[in-house]
Formats: C-alpha cells, structure tokens, sequence
C-alpha cells in the first residue's frame, strides 16, 4: 500500500504537477539557473519525480544517476542548495501542498545535503 504522504501529494500526477512548478521556478532563479544551462530539463523532469514519487513511499521506482555521481564536479554550494529547497517550498505553496506534508517532504531531501554539496 502506497503512504500517506504520497497519497496528500496528490499520487503520481500530483508529484509531476509539483515539479513541474518547481522547475520553473529554478528556470527562473539566477542563483542556480547556470547548473542548469546545458541539462536535458525533460529528463531532469522525470527523474526527479521518479525520485521523489520512490522516496515518499509511492509505487515507483527510481532508474536515474546515482546521488553523489550525478551532482560530483558541479561544487554545489550550501546557499545553492537552499535556494533549490526554497524553489521547492514556493512551489508546494503554489500547489497547496498540505504543510505536514512538506515539512515531511523537506525532511527526507535534507537528507541529501551531504551527497550533494562541495562535490
Ligand atoms: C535534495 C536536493 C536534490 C535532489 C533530490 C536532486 C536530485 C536530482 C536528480 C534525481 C537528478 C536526475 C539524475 C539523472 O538524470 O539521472 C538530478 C540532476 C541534476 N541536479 Fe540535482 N538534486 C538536488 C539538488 C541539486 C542542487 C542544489 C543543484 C544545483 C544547484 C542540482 C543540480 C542538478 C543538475 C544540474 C542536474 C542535471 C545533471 C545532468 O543531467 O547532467 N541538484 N538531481
């Protein structure tokens, strides 16, 4: 059975919906567009709503890049990494997402700083 959380994000169309949302906002954020200027954003897209719809307990499952492999040799910042968190926060605002299911959401993706920064 499919958890809660992925059921309050709106299953499988919710969480494609939601980053949707949240790579426009990159697409629009000055700080971290320049990561993002040579990426294959449609595949960006379904990645990281494979990815996210597999960690919130949802019937996928993840096929991308390995974490560490996948960001090593981009020198990700820790202000870049929170104004990506910040662009996720505006956009399950935008989509109405349930606070508690955001703030669980937000959890299991902090998990990632370490994966993801100074590599
Ligand atoms: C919790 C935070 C993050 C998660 C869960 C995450 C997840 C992902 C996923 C699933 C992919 C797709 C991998 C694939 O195509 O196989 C990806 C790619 C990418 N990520 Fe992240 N990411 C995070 C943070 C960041 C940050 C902070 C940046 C830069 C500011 C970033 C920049 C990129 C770029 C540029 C790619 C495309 C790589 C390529 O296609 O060559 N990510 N990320």
């Amino acid at each position: 059975l499919s958890s809660e959380l992925y059921q309050q994000l709106g299953k499988k169309a919710g969480i494609d919906q939601l980053m949707t949302t949240f790579v426009f906002a990159i697409a629009e954020d000055e700080r971290v567009i320049e990561h993002f200027a040579r990426v294959d954003i449609e595949r960006f897209h379904q990645m990281i709503s494979q990815h996210v719809c597999e960690l919130v307990g949802g019937p996928c499952r993840y096929e991308g890049a390995d974490m560490v492999e996948v960001h090593t040799g981009m020198a990700i910042t820790r202000a870049e990494f929170n104004a990506i968190v910040e662009n996720l926060i505006h956009a399950m605002e935008q989509e109405q997402v349930p606070l508690s299911a955001q703030n669980q959401l937000l959890a299991i993706l902090a998990q990632f700083h370490g994966d993801i920064v100074g590599k």
